[in-house]
């Protein structure tokens, strides 16, 4: 098969969606659609737009995630997501073939709602790939060699914890206490320690702030007083997060040591030696690296473009599918 420029690759995230053809990126903004919610079959926007709106939209718009921890929560959501951004990737009037990399999690029945809706939105043949494989050509691995590679891909949604080997996926492990249970996690000790409300997406802001090595630093923060319901400016000490950060990436070292469990010992082997490449964007919060390798006492290298290895690596594999799909049969539908 013969990637053209028509075609395009979609890194379908819980929190953010990126869509490439051969040469560029044509879309990455939050995975959030606005819809008119007298007749929700109205796009109203995509993307940042829609996300801007969350928390300050009137009776007659909708902000939607259809994504919840990598998979369809929203399937009729997904569809018009899904149809908007392949419209505005169409660069003829041809339709284009669609690569997408999902999580190694989602059951048949998700893998074929996401295809279904995928050729609904006007694909003209739809590739799910899955997200480790994508990770690691993103990341610039051979997996093709006799070597066990692990990637740690720890996302918005999901941490998936893969081993990779002469080019198939020999163990995969998976947490959803990613980086939306962290942002969850923060408004929780808003609102218990401090009587603060503060929406998802301040959480979210304010979880990108952390230095887990970093010196302590107050920030402002603009909130409700819950208990008197009125606005608030407060003062929060970053260093006050840090054991809410900690307690999620716990659960990252959980999963990569689930993972070495499930190993041969010629795979641990190897991994002592190679260590580990960590991508996804909590890979981008300051410390996280550093904290995992001191945890787990392996080495592990931060990939060069934690946001942008799936989507690369999707596109890189929709170009020449068919070794790929040759060496990894498993790996993709
Ligand atoms: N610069 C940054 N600093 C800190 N955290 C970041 C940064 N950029 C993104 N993140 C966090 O990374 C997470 C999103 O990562 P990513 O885009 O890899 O996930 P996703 O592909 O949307 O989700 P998933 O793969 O789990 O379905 C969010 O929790 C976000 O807050």
């Amino acid at each position: 098969m013969i990637f053209s420029r028509n075609d395009i690759a979609i890194d379908l995230g819980t929190v953010n969606t990126i869509v490439r053809n051969q040469d560029e990126i044509l879309f990455n903004e939050p995975t959030c659609i606005a819809l008119d919610s007298r007749n929700r079959e109205r796009i109203i926007c995509l993307g940042s737009k829609a996300k801007q709106m969350i928390g300050r939209t009137p009776l007659e718009i909708e902000v939607i995630n259809p994504l919840l921890n990598g998979a369809i929560s929203d399937f009729e959501t997904t569809k018009l997501f899904m149809h908007a951004l392949i419209e505005s990737a169409k660069t003829s009037s041809l339709s284009p073939r669609v690569g997408i990399s999902i999580p190694q999690n989602l059951t048949q029945v998700e893998r074929h709602s996401l295809h279904e809706a995928t050729m609904f939105a006007g694909a003209k043949e739809v590739f799910l790939i899955e997200d480790p494989f994508s990770a690691s050509v993103g990341a610039g691995i051979d997996i093709s060699k006799a070597k066990a590679r692990m990637v740690i891909d720890a996302g918005g949604g999901l941490v998936e914890v893969s081993i990779i080997s002469l080019g198939g996926l020999v163990v995969s492990t998976f947490t959803k206490e990613a980086g939306d249970f962290i942002d969850y996690a923060i408004v929780d000790y808003c609102k218990y320690n401090k009587n603060i409300g503060i929406s998802k997406e301040m959480a979210e802001s304010i979880k990108r702030k952390i230095n887990l090595f970093g010196e302590s630093e107050i920030i402002n923060v603009g909130a409700k007083n819950l208990i008197n319901g009125m606005p608030i400016h407060f003062e929060l000490n970053l260093n006050e997060l840090k054991s809410v950060l900690i307690s999620g990436l716990y659960k990252i070292k959980d999963s990569v040591l689930l993972a070495i469990d499930k190993s041969s010992p010629d795979m641990a082997a190897d991994l002592i030696e190679e260590g580990a490449i960590l991508t996804g964007g909590m890979a981008l919060i300051d410390g996280t690296r550093e904290f995992l390798e001191e945890e787990l006492n392996m080495k592990i290298t931060l990939s060069n473009d934690p946001l942008l290895d799936i989507s690369k690596g999707a596109s890189l594999i929709m170009q020449d599918y068919e070794s790929y799909s040759l060496e990894w049969g498993g790996g993709i539908d």
